[in-house]
Order: structure tokens, then sequence, then C-alpha cells
């Protein structure tokens, strides 16, 4: 897989290619707020971005309780956001049920 570019691309950019994602006041972040049946489902998806985290070294800022992935994006590298973002809320929205 090629590494997307960490170009700093700026929330209001990505925004509409991701709808269900906010700006971050602020900040040059967006975030997003998963909720699942329970801590296993919310474990299981976070565990799953893990595992691309780990593979692009680009890795979300989130807060869990229960049911609850309170997750906000950017790029440190970059002071803001990036297309590596963009993929990770992506492929967040992809597995999240
Ligand atoms: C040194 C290492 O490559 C960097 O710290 C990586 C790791 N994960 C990262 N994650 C995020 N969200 N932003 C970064 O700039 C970043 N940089």
């Amino acid at each position: 897989m090629t590494r997307p570019s960490a170009n700093h691309i700026g929330a209001a950019a990505a925004l509409p290619r991701l709808p269900s994602w906010t700006i971050v006041e602020g900040r040059d972040a967006i975030q997003k707020t998963f909720k699942f049946t329970d801590f296993n489902a919310a474990f299981g998806f976070m565990a799953q971005v893990a595992l691309l985290a780990e593979k692009i070294d680009h890795h979300p800022e989130w807060f869990n309780v229960y049911n609850r992935v309170e997750v906000l994006l950017a790029t440190h590298d970059a002071n803001g956001v990036t297309e590596l973002d963009v993929k990770m809320a992506q492929f967040m929205d992809s597995i999240a049920s």
C-alpha cells in the first residue's frame, strides 16, 4: 500500500469527503464519536484501527468509555489534517457497524 501524503490539506478541505465528521474548534483536526452495541464491539473496532495505524505509522487520538469511542484525527508532523487523516477516517467509517 502506498502511504498517503502527509502534506497539509486542512480540515475544511477534508470535510466534504467525510460527511459524518466535524471540524475541531481551535485546532486543525477532525472528530467523530462512534457508538457500538457494547465494549466488545468498541474494542474490536479499536483493534482493527490499531493494525492500520501501525501499518501506516499514523495514530489516532481517541477516548473510549464502554461502547463509545471519541476520535480526533490530525497529523502532528504537518500541524493539521492531511490525506493520512482522510484515509484513517474513511477506514474507520468502513468498519464501524
Ligand atoms: C516518529 C513517527 O513517525 C511519528 O511520530 C508519527 C507516528 N504517528 C503519528 N500519528 C499522527 N496522528 N500524527 C503524526 O504526525 C504521527 N507521526
